[in-house]
């Protein structure tokens, strides 16, 4: 008997964004249906929508009657909203961050209900989908409260993977929200994740300092040497391949990622910088550390390409097998690890 494919559950995202086009154009290439029983969330009005403006013949869908029946040869479509909101390209609105909202809350309910194996989400609008309802600060921070666990945004490529110890916080509340404890909750989390979700077995692991020039010995702030420095050697002791602070100006420039497994940066920018600067069309946003697989494409909305047929869908692509491969990878019968 074949093994049962993938249920990759995939949501729309903000529908006047480029989630909806990315989502379309990445399906409609035949392969995907081969290795994954795709489900999205959303609204069929919205994918017909698009795929009228987009002009592509090849991508046909089934509109789900049953929750949890998808038929592993098509594009299920679960509609998770009404019809009638109207659809705008490239306008934000706070009816469109509502419905993204609806789309991602069935399928993190369907996804602990296994209905589904692992979940895709497209770009939501951070703005918009902000509510009572939705007091996150995007997809991470809600997906962690939903499903518990300590998480990781882990922005993967083949060739990089830069880990964040803080992630949507304002820059000045950066150097109070890196401490010991937290850096030693990521590390353990990347190890984990390198191991179980990436097959390495002893995972080498760069560490970046917060301050320039990784503080330059206690000249430039004191957080390099007191709180980063005694946390790798602790690590080191401990037997984990993990090494820094590195200062972070010239460590990608100059190719010091490769030697490594992984990257930890201290924060946001500090990190997605250099991924999208090195692997923006195929980097992939993937929430490690919680008992199910989330990935993402690391772009947003787009807003300025919503509509135009001008954005690009190889990071949701790359997305959709990402969590297709780690769903596989956490299902394996263990290997040494
Ligand atoms: N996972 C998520 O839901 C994410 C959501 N966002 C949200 O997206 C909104 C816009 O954020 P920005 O910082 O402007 O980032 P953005 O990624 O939407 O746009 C940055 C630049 O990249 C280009 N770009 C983005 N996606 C592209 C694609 N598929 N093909 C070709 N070019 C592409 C855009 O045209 C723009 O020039 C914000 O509301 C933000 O909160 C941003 C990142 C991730
Ligand atoms: N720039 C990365 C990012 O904003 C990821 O957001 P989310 O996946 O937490 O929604």
């Amino acid at each position: 008997m074949q093994p049962q494919k993938p249920r990759i559950g995939i949501t729309l995202g903000d529908l006047n964004g480029v989630g909806p086009e990315v989502v379309i154009k990445a399906l409609a290439d035949n392969r995907l249906l081969a290795m994954i029983t795709p489900v999205i969330y959303g609204s069929a009005k919205v994918i017909s929508f698009y795929k009228k403006q987009l002009n592509i013949e090849e991508f046909n869908y089934t509109q789900v009657r049953n929750k949890g029946q998808y038929a592993p040869k098509s594009i299920n479509v679960v509609n998770c909203w009404e019809d009638n909101l109207e659809i705008n390209p490239g306008k934000a609105s706070k009816e469109s961050g509502k419905a993204a909202f609806i789309a991602l809350k069935q399928a993190c309910e369907e996804l602990k209900e296994g209905l589904i194996d692992a979940l895709v989400t497209a770009p939501i609008d951070k703005h918009s989908i902000h509510s009572d309802d939705f007091p996150f600060k995007g997809h991470t921070e809600y997906l962690t409260q939903f499903f518990g666990g300590e998480s990781l945004m882990f922005m993967v490529s083949d060739t990089l993977r830069v880990g964040l110890v803080t992630e949507h916080i304002p820059v000045r509340e950066i150097a109070t929200a890196v401490t010991k404890e937290r850096i030693e909750a990521k590390l353990k989390v990347m190890d984990h994740s390198l191991r179980n979700d990436f097959g390495i077995n002893k995972p080498r692991i760069a560490v970046l300092g917060l301050n320039p020039h990784a503080g330059d010995g206690g000249l430039i702030g004191q957080e390099d040497e007191q709180l980063i420095k005694p946390v790798v050697s602790d690590q080191k002791n401990k037997g984990k391949l993990v090494y820094g602070p590195f200062a972070s100006d010239g460590f990608f420039a100059t190719g010091s990622h490769m030697k490594y497994d992984a990257v930890l940066a201290m924060y946001h920018d500090q990190g997605l910088l250099p991924f999208k600067t090195l692997a923006f069309e195929e980097g992939v946003n993937f929430t490690a550390g919680l008992p199910i697989v989330r990935t993402s494409p690391d772009h947003g909305t787009a807003y300025n390409l919503a509509g135009k047929n001008q954005a690009n869908e190889s990071s949701m692509r790359e997305a959709v097998y990402r969590a297709a491969d780690i769903f596989k990878s956490r299902n394996e019968p263990s290997t040494e690890k």
